[in-house]
């Protein structure tokens, strides 16, 4: 039984899937501390969290048996994502489901802005009847300036195009092309900050973004513009715009978001007539929580399951298309890291991938990542799994290096891994998947073989001479260990061969040490696969 911990207030109805679950368990507890959390996630496999809960580090060591933090929503800056992938732990967030709602959440913040509503609201229940105070001005013709054009930007973007406004947009992945189609100016940073009259930010917090409106850009930018913020606090600088604000150069400001959360109750934007504000509430809808819900506890469950997911924060992305192509071999992947890694008695500096036929036509990143998870599982064991193993090659100065090789000669695809060992040494292991036959071994080192990586393998290196398959066969026999199939490769008669036995079961370390007694056997290792 898998048990979930859901820390922050989440939609019923949309994990209803992972509560009527037989095979888990759902427990809620919201507003706990760090040192409340870090005492009992120790007991979850799952937690699922919106932006209030900071899942920190120590969160995630506390958590031992923890395979994946959920978050219901877009922004996963809550959650230290180094030390989820240090640990393995996926990170997935569900980045479709509040997009509309955080739109629509800005558009009432602009119109909001543009008409003093909220203010006009104060005083008209505060018992005065203020027509003077709060003239406003219209969408219409106005120059909107939209920094960062993903999914919310954009669907900004569309509605204020629907209220008559010009749109000028910056964002590094934004094209003439999709402009047009979107039907706003490509524009700079620069001319949006000198020509807006309105500003709204879409981008994520990043090094990069922090601060993107400070000082500099208010001190250009046009009298009497108006700025709005439900992406997240810290990309507008708060001091730098009260400031602005009080010298007449912003007419108007509209958060949802907070450099800090909740804002200190001296802020100044609490108190200033000219800002108004929401407690992050760009994606609290009925409709986009119930979204984020599921979709967060769908992909929650395929990973406790061990089934295919996505959205995963730390996980490369694959596209529904690519995933068809790569899945059926991620179980093949990880046996040729691990026969690579058995067979490979010194340290290991680099895993070369070469990825032929189809396969090189697709990002491949997930499988490389199930090969390393194979090479490396020999010597770390269950610390390593597919969210950590590039991370861990890293951390070991291991290099993965991946090539591809468009054309195969006789497999629709083939998958080679290469250890190269500190001392000049490769060890070379290829597979396929064979239609009718599945997962097979085809290549070891220099020699062609044909085998199911499977059960429990000796890998024999021998001279070519006569007599000596028989040998192996007897004492193997001698010492009760069947041989369910034998494979011999060589490239030239009476030179270096490898013979390649399947056997029913682990092999005593003595007999292969018997083994290696015979007369023109070089080596003989043992290959255990799951
Ligand atoms: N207020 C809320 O409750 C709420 C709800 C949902 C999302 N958000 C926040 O809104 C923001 C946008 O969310 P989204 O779903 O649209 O994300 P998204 O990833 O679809 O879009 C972000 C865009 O910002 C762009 N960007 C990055 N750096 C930039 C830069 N320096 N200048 C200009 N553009 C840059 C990216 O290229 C990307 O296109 C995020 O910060 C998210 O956390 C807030
Ligand atoms: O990043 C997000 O999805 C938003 O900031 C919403 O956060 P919330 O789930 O805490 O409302």
């Amino acid at each position: 039984m898998f048990k979930v911990l859901v820390s922050d207030p989440i939609s019923d109805l949309g994990i209803q899937q992972l509560m009527d679950a037989a095979d888990v368990q759902v427990d809620k507890k919201t507003g706990l501390s760090e040192d409340e959390l870090t005492a009992i996630i120790g007991e979850y496999d799952g937690l699922l969290v919106r932006s209030q809960t900071r899942v920190t580090e120590r969160i995630m060591n506390a958590g031992t048996n923890l395979k994946v933090v959920g978050r219901a929503g877009v922004g996963v800056d809550n959650i230290d994502l180094e030390a989820a992938t240090k640990r393995g732990i996926v990170v997935i967030n569900a980045p479709d489901g509040n997009t509309i709602t955080t739109a629509e959440h800005t558009f009432a913040m602009m119109i909001a802005l543009a008409r003093h509503i909220p203010q006009a609201y104060a005083k008209t229940i505060g018992g005065s009847w203020d027509r003077k105070s709060f003239l406003g001005v219209e969408l219409r013709n106005k120059t909107l300036g939209v920094m960062g054009m993903g999914r919310i930007g954009s669907e900004v973007a569309k509605r204020a195009k629907a209220f008559g406004m010009n749109i000028l947009a910056f964002d590094p992945f934004l094209t003439e092309e999709r402009a047009d189609k979107l039907g706003v100016s490509l524009s700079s940073v620069d001319n949006i900050i000198r020509n807006a009259d309105f500003i709204t930010v879409h981008t994520p917090l990043t090094p990069e973004t922090r601060h993107m409106i400070a000082r500099p850009q208010f001190e250009v930018m046009k009298r009497g513009m108006r700025i709005v913020n439900c992406a997240r606090g810290g990309i507008i600088d708060e001091r730098a715009l009260v400031e602005a604000i009080d010298e007449g150069i912003v007419a108007g400001a509209a958060f949802d978001v907070f450099e800090h959360e909740p804002p200190e109750s001296d802020h100044p934007f609490l108190t200033h007539p000219k800002v108004i504000v929401t407690p992050h509430l760009g994606a609290s809808t009925i409709e986009a929580q119930e979204n984020v819900a599921i979709d967060v506890s769908e992909q929650v469950l395929h990973i406790l399951r061990n089934e295919p997911f996505k959205n995963a924060v730390n996980f490369p992305l694959v596209a529904a298309s690519v995933m068809n192509k790569l899945q059926p071999y991620f179980s093949l992947g990880e046996k040729l890291g691990s026969v690579a890694a058995q067979i490979t008695a010194h340290a290991v500096k680099e895993i070369h991938v070469d990825y032929a036929g189809e396969l090189a036509e697709v990002d491949t990143q997930a499988l490389t990542r199930y090969i390393v998870k194979g090479v490396l599982e020999r010597h770390l064991g269950n610390e390593v799994n597919i969210v950590n193993s590039m991370h861990l090659a890293k951390s070991r100065d291991l290099h993965v290096v991946v090539s591809q090789t468009p054309k195969t000669k006789d497999f629709t695809n083939l998958v080679t891994v290469t250890l190269k060992t500190q001392n000049g040494l490769e060890r070379i292991v290829a597979g396929t998947l064979l239609l009718g036959y599945g997962e097979r071994i085809v290549r070891l080192d220099k020699f062609p073989v044909d085998i199911s990586p499977e059960g429990h393998l000796i890998l024999i290196s021998h001279n070519d001479k006569p007599g000596i398959i028989g040998r192996v066969g007897t004492l193997l026999g001698e010492n009760d260990v069947n041989i369910a199939s034998m494979q011999v490769g060589r490239k030239v008669i009476g030179g270096e061969a490898i013979m390649l036995l399947t056997v029913d079961k682990d092999v005593p370390k003595d007999v292969l040490i018997k083994l290696t007694g015979l007369a023109e056997l070089n080596t003989a290792q043992q290959i255990a696969l799951g």
